[in-house]
């Protein structure tokens, strides 16, 4: 059974349509993520499960029970905010407590276990006398995970938990959230706009443009099968070249001819057919060496250089735009540099034909 089953939510602001038709259903002890870029409507969506929003129409089903008209603090959800608002002249364990403030019933001694548990597990054991202004960034974001964790709520929505956070900091945290999430069990709903943060935490994304959902997927289904080339171009870097399907082959400008059935998949596209081919499925050719399979042949036109990889933008020939390919650095390999005449090897399994 679905721990939260949305079914064709629809929300108006005035006349503008946020929320266009939402189905979907999201399991206990998933990691469920909702991506797609600014205005999307993912927080709305977020906000909407957590009760925060009222709906125009559909239906909010929790643990099976319809919760449409419910208030936020009769559901089994909690949330934590972008901005984690815990307050500067409280300690650390006077934060968490705030979690418990609606739970009268406990004693003082029952309180102050479940806040070290709550501490524990975001890391913070010891921390509980501190004063709140005195922590970090990502310290502070720990204690805001760790008030909405001491409820023990059955879902946890975070709305862009990490976004204040530097990219080292917000990567430590990125792994230290899917560790907490697999130890407590606790489904978690994360929005956010930074498709890399969502193939690195999620069990399953939906991709959002514009009120809709365009894809549901495992992280690797996504990369690997967008339904359209938005998704395509929203997940990652993807290369496309125009394309022209005669009967049962393919020709692609720089590529050449494919049989029709020899690519990976197609997917659905408004307008011109398309071949897609992500950066890394193709192989720039050192000079000298030998290829598997095809080669098409260009000229190098940009290097951008991260340490560990390299991009290289090759014009191939016929093109009027280059594609992007990226390479793992090898110590001692040498490294083309722009103008050099470039042969590409590729695989007619990698491409993907939008039409
Ligand atoms: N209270 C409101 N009144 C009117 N319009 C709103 C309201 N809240 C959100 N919107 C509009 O609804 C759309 C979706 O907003 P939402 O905050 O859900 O987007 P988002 O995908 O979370 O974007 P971001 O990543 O920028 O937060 C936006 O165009 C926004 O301007």
């Amino acid at each position: 059974m679905s721990l939260i089953k949305l079914r064709g939510i629809q929300k108006f602001y005035g006349e503008y349509h946020a929320l266009r038709g939402i189905d979907l259903d999201i399991a206990e002890g998933e990691f469920f993520s909702l991506l797609g870029p600014s205005g999307c409507g993912k927080t709305t969506l977020l906000r909407v499960i957590a009760g925060f929003e009222d709906v125009s129409d559909g239906t909010v089903v929790l643990s099976g029970t319809d919760m449409t008209k419910v208030s936020p603090n009769k559901r089994p959800t909690n949330m934590v905010f972008q901005s984690y608002a815990i307050f500067p002249h409280l300690t650390v364990a006077q934060n968490v407590a705030f979690g418990l403030r609606k739970r009268a019933d406990l004693t003082a001694q029952a309180r102050a276990t479940l806040v070290d548990e709550a501490l524990d597990m975001v890391g913070l054991g010891g921390y509980g006398n501190r004063a709140a202004n005195a922590l970090s960034g990502g310290q502070r974001q720990r204690v805001a995970l760790a008030r909405a964790l001491v409820l023990r709520p059955k879902v946890l929505l975070l709305d862009e938990p990490l976004s204040a956070l530097d990219k080292k900091m917000r990567e430590q945290m990125q792994v230290e959230l899917i560790r907490l999430q697999r130890q407590v069990g606790i489904t978690f709903i994360l929005v956010t706009h930074d498709q890399e943060e969502a193939l690195v935490m999620s069990d399953r994304i939906a991709v959002m443009f514009e009120g809709e959902v365009a894809q549901i997927a495992e992280a690797e289904a996504l990369y690997r099968r967008p339904v359209s080339r938005r998704v395509a171009e929203f997940i990652g870097v993807m290369n496309f070249l125009p394309a022209t399907v005669t009967d049962d082959v393919v020709e692609v400008q720089g590529l050449g001819k494919i049989v029709l059935d020899d690519l990976q998949s197609t997917a659905s596209t408004d307008g011109t057919p398309m071949a897609g081919f992500r950066p890394e499925t193709a192989t720039l050719l050192f000079p000298g060496q030998e290829a598997e399979g095809r080669v098409a042949e260009g000229k190098v036109s940009e290097v951008v250089y991260y340490g560990d990889m390299t991009y290289y933008d090759v014009l191939l020939t016929g093109c009027e735009k280059p594609v992007r390919i990226s390479m793992r650095n090898v110590f001692g390999r040498p490294v083309l540099n722009i103008g050099a005449p470039a042969r590409l090897a590729w695989s007619p399994g990698a491409v993907t034909l939008f039409r």
